[in-house]
């Protein structure tokens, strides 16, 4: 394929940007910066600046691309990836990932040099680059004997803060006799002074290492495996201190991108906190998995709802030798840690219930009650879980939620040694998602959806959204301001109907497995009962859910209704069809974790693709807006779509199959129009979905 370097034209008009002469063998280009930063940095230190323009361009079609993308995520943050050029930035939290992957300016630079096309590097990245990465490895965090403990370069913190005014002088303090595992090898005093502090109360954690890193410090919370004894609990004799008993099963071989995700947590011989980013059914579960196996410790693993903490604990017995009663579940509902543990655990909980741990254990402090009384098991395991317990290892999946504001406490008030976050979607609407570098730490992995697919890891879905007018049945609707706007006028649009009762028959001929996700409740009703499938949402009981989702799964039935209970609580690897008629707004979250729904890989499939997510949007409404934000981030990370008009009127695009549409879909859909003449109920109704697990969302 011919290099395509138009892209580069733009730019062109600059000495730095002139390309080498063999450029065609290179897959970088690094576009100069607008004007020049050199004269901000010193000024702005202090204040956290960077430029926000040091972007990289890369070659997706280039062979060398595979090489390149290993290297990229260390160093850069992907903006978006188009079919053929990708775009990636420089910036201040890349250049943390960068040095907590202990690679400095030079080693950066060395590297840029050996892919890019540039005759010479730009300016404005050397010194952005040299300058945020001279702090490297002058900070570390540590949890030893459930205190926080900071190891930094003296003249930075001081810089920062003054430990000796408040508020800081309540929080922090100068360590004069710091544990061993602090002390400072020859090596680091060649280059750091430095000194010892204790964070005095953990509740201010965070006050402290955020304004670190926004300094461009490369704070390392890095693990230490410290226990040779542990107090016997039962008598208060000291023991020799017994590992977690986990070994993995024959079975159990990391993929390639686990592999590199668990390469960077253990990228020295102690591991690193980390947030690693792999997408939907990739095996987030087995990543961590693999992880408590290596550390071999007590373990908590903090799930969103309470469906996936059974998952966590089946995915633990299936893939490693572990005793099933080393794991305990501890949420509302289940609670089987009855008592104190003389051996390592795990235990498999929620942000929900560690949230409410919290403060349990502050009313309880308040009321200063007697915690030894008995019958109160339950505030017992929970000062047991917050106060006594240091966990070795904490596994937040779905690691967005981390940065909500109710969950951050999380992280600072029990006892972690080590946190490694997982998650598919590293967004949030409130823009707290950077958060995640002070709360857990820094991503040192994100695997590249289109590899997966491409390694056949994951499905390949073909991607569609369809347009259609609103049905002329509304038109009064539209012109009222009180119903213009309402979520499930748009969601319910009696146009879209055919066409979703067309591809849902469509697909069953193809023997396929299809969920039709709908928020707005009165619309998931009306549509699931006209065409006669059942349907999951909040209010529906327990045992109506699981008997569904039974049938589900031994092909019984093959068409769910869904709402957003179905977007990650309900364990369904077999479907492969994702219709979207009703979302949440432009939740781009959302948006990928539906279509993770349908990415598992199945055996035995055939065709160009095996998974097929379709949205069917009201055009001209500001359904159709949101939903291009959503879009667009599935195109960001690669995902292309074909869009479609539904147009009856002025000649379909879309043809439908006469074998398909048959005298039922179309009774059923002149049967609609009917219904929304005389009761339109369901269209002008707004009731979203209560979650049955609702989480501190974006
Ligand atoms: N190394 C591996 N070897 C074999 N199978 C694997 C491996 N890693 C993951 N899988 C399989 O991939 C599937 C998806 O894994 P998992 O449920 O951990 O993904 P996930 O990323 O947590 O998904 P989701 O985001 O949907 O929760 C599982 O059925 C698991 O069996």
């Amino acid at each position: 394929m011919s290099v395509p370097v138009q892209y580069i034209a733009d730019y062109s008009n600059t000495p730095e940007a002139r390309l080498k002469k063999n450029h065609q063998k290179y897959c970088l280009y690094l576009k100069p910066a607008d004007r020049d930063y050199s004269s901000s940095f010193e000024i702005q230190e202090n204040r956290g600046f960077f430029p926000e323009t040091l972007y990289i361009f890369v070659e997706a079609f280039h062979e060398k691309y595979k090489e390149v993308y290993e290297f990229l995520i260390k160093i850069a943050e992907p903006v978006n990836k188009p079919n053929f050029i990708h775009v990636y930035k420089i910036t201040l939290f890349s250049m943390y990932t960068a040095m907590s992957l202990n690679l400095n300016a030079e080693k950066i630079i060395e590297s840029l040099m050996q892919y890019s096309k540039n005759e010479v590097i730009p300016k404005s990245f050397i010194e952005f680059i040299e300058n945020k990465t001279k702090k490297a490895g002058s900070a570390y965090l540590y949890m030893i004997k459930k205190n926080y403990y900071l190891k930094i370069h003296q003249e930075f913190l001081e810089k920062i803060i003054r430990i000796d005014e408040e508020p800081y002088k309540s929080i922090i303090e100068m360590e004069q006799n710091p544990p061993q595992q602090l002390l400072q090898t020859q090596e680091e005093s060649r280059v750091w002074n430095f000194k010892f502090y204790r964070i005095k109360q953990k509740h201010n954690l965070f006050q402290i290492t955020e304004k670190i890193i926004k300094e461009g410090i490369s704070l390392i919370n890095e693990y230490h495996d410290d226990k040779e004894s542990q107090n016997d609990l039962s008598s208060n004799v000291q023991i020799p201190y017994k590992k977690l008993d986990i070994e993995l099963r024959q079975i159990t071989q990391p993929r390639i991108y686990q592999q590199k995700a668990l390469k960077n947590i253990f990228v020295c011989e102690k591991p690193r906190s980390a947030t690693i980013v792999l997408p939907c059914g990739a095996g987030k579960t087995l990543l961590g998995i693999i992880v408590t196996e290596k550390i071999k410790g007590n373990t908590i693993v903090i799930c969103d709802i309470d469906t996936a903490t059974k998952q966590w604990k089946n995915e633990f017995i299936r893939w490693t030798t572990v005793k099933p009663d080393r794991i305990k579940i501890y949420t509302g509902k289940t609670k089987n840690l009855q008592e104190k543990q003389t051996k390592p655990f795990i235990l498999i909980t929620t942000f929900k219930q560690l949230s409410s741990i919290i403060k349990s254990n502050k009313l309880q402090k308040e009321k200063r009650q007697d915690m030894d009384t008995s019958s109160k098991y339950e505030t017992k395991m929970d000062h047991y879980i917050q106060e006594e317990m240091e966990w070795d290892l904490c596994i937040a999946d779905e690691t967005q939620y981390s940065a909500a504001s109710t969950y951050k406490k999380i992280f600072e008030e029990f006892n972690f040694k080590l946190k490694i976050g997982l998650t598919a979607t590293p967004y949030r609407e409130d823009n707290k998602i950077d958060d995640l570098f002070h709360v857990i730490g820094p991503k040192l992995y994100e695997a590249n959806i289109s590899e997966l697919i491409q390694d056949s890891y994951l499905a390949k879905p073909y991607c569609v959204v369809f347009r259609c007018k609103m049905h002329e049945c509304c038109e009064d609707f539209m012109k009222d301001r009180k119903f213009k706007n309402k979520p499930s006028l748009q969601s319910g649009n009696p146009e879209k109907f055919k066409l979703l009762y067309y591809l849902i028959k469509f697909h069953e001929s193809r023997k396929d497995k299809i969920l039709v996700f709908c928020d707005q409740i009165p619309v998931l009703k009306y549509y699931s009962q006209k065409m006669g499938y059942p349907a999951i949402y909040g209010e529906v009981g327990l045992l109506e859910k699981l008997v569904w989702l039974d049938l589900f799964r031994k092909g019984e039935i093959n068409t769910l209704f869904l709402s957003r209970v179905g977007d990650t609580a309900l364990d369904l690897p077999i479907a492969n069809v994702c219709i979207q008629i009703g979302f949440q707004f432009g939740s781009r979250r959302q948006e990928v974790q539906r279509l993770g729904r349908i990415m598992r890989r199945k055996e035995g499939q055939k065709g160009e693709y095996n998974a097929f997510f379709y949205t069917i949007v009201s055009k001209n409404t500001e359904q159709a807006q949101f939903y291009y934000r959503r879009q667009k981030s599935l195109m960001d990370l690669g995902i292309n779509f074909e869009v479609i008009d539904i147009d009856e009127q002025n000649g379909n695009k879309f043809k439908y199959d006469p074998d398909i549409l048959d005298q039922k879909i179309i009774r059923a859909s002149d049967e609609i129009i009917k219904d929304v003449k005389k009761d339109a109920w369901f269209l002008i109704q707004d009731q979203p979905d209560k979650k049955v697990d609702e989480q501190d969302d974006d």
